[in-house]
């Protein structure tokens, strides 16, 4: 079987590790956000796209969910010492080798879907790991801080001020005219089945369904499309989805972001237990929708929503 996952970074991730539990057998594609990508010290750093290959690969900081285990912050410090930023982004020093190696080979020539490639060659993550689109794309917030209007990079917003300002807009800057990367549509039109799992709707799918062509892949490939809802009673299971939801006008329920989603995208939507009153409307919006346990507790857990994921894809071919 042939299963085409949609991820951001840490709910994606651990989303992975319970589907490649659930189905041992299948060939996992990732299509990975890279909108969440920053250019620190030189370097260029792709928080989603290792947030997968350290999770998958088993070098995760199992706490944050982001970063390396055993990991120190000796350059971090030196850097400051220097007076050199920012401070409020936490790279630590095993992290920085895979900024380097990335920097040096895209500016050796190699495009960051083959950049990605080579990396996952040391941390053999189980599945096919490709970035949305080889070209910059940079997700930017647009914030009032101390009354004045401002745009941030998406990790200033999310990171140094803790999504705690309104998100007044949510701009994928690059999105229109980037293309998906190599791979990113062949996966797509031979899927047996597509997955968006509990990653946040608006800056991490949201984003890779920007890359035109591609939510039109998905809307129109043959397999059946099946989301499950970030949204847990009201409020973001992790996270802070609620803060880029507002931006572009969903309320946080599981209904509203399956609304958001779309019965074009979208044939099918788990939602928890907790929000079983949605199954009702999210089928009057024309998506198949069960309710299920969702909160990805351990890998155990997680494999059981993955099974159900499938499941329900099954039950909508
Ligand atoms: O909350 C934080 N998240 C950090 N993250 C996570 C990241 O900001 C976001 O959670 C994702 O981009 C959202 O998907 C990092 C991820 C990396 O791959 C590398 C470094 C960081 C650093 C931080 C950090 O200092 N604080």
């Amino acid at each position: 079987m042939r299963i085409v996952v949609l991820a951001g970074g840490i709910g994606g991730a651990r989303f992975l590790r319970g589907l490649k539990s659930a189905a041992p057998a299948a060939e996992i594609t990732v299509i990975g956000n890279t909108g969440d990508d920053i250019h620190l010290f030189g370097l260029k750093v792709c928080p989603d796209l290792d947030t997968v290959m350290y999770t998958l690969g088993g070098g995760i900081n199992e706490d944050q969910g982001w970063g390396r285990a055993d990991e120190s912050f000796t350059l971090k410090e030196e850097l400051a010492a220097y007076g050199v930023g920012p401070t409020w982004f936490g790279l630590g020093d095993r992290d920085f080798a895979t900024h380097i190696v990335r920097t040096q080979m895209l500016a050796a020539g190699y495009p960051l879907s083959a950049v990605t490639e080579a990396l996952c060659d040391r941390w053999q993550p189980g599945v096919r790991l490709l970035p949305m689109s080889d070209d910059r794309v940079e997700t930017h917030v647009a914030v009032t801080e101390n009354g004045e209007r401002r745009v941030v990079h998406f990790q200033e917003y999310w990171v140094r001020l803790r999504a705690s300002l309104a998100a007044e807009a949510v701009v994928p800057v690059g999105a229109e005219q980037a293309k998906p990367a190599p791979g990113v549509l062949e996966a797509l039109a031979s899927a047996d089945v597509i997955l968006l799992p509990p990653s946040n709707p608006v800056v991490s799918i949201g984003t890779i369904l920007a890359v035109p062509g591609i939510r039109e892949a998905v809307a129109g490939a043959a397999a059946p499309v099946v989301g499950l809802s970030p949204i847990v009673g009201g409020a973001p299971v992790r996270g802070m989805a609620d803060k880029v939801l507002a931006a572009v006008g969903v309320e946080s329920t599981a209904a509203a972001v399956a609304r958001h989603y779309g019965a074009d995208l979208l044939d099918g939507w788990l939602v928890d237990t907790a929000d079983a009153d949605a199954v009702a409307e999210v089928e009057a919006a024309g998506i198949a929708c069960r309710a299920v346990p969702l909160m990805m507790t351990g890998t155990e857990a997680t494999a059981a929503m993955a099974r159900e994921a499938l499941s329900l894809a099954e039950a909508a071919r």
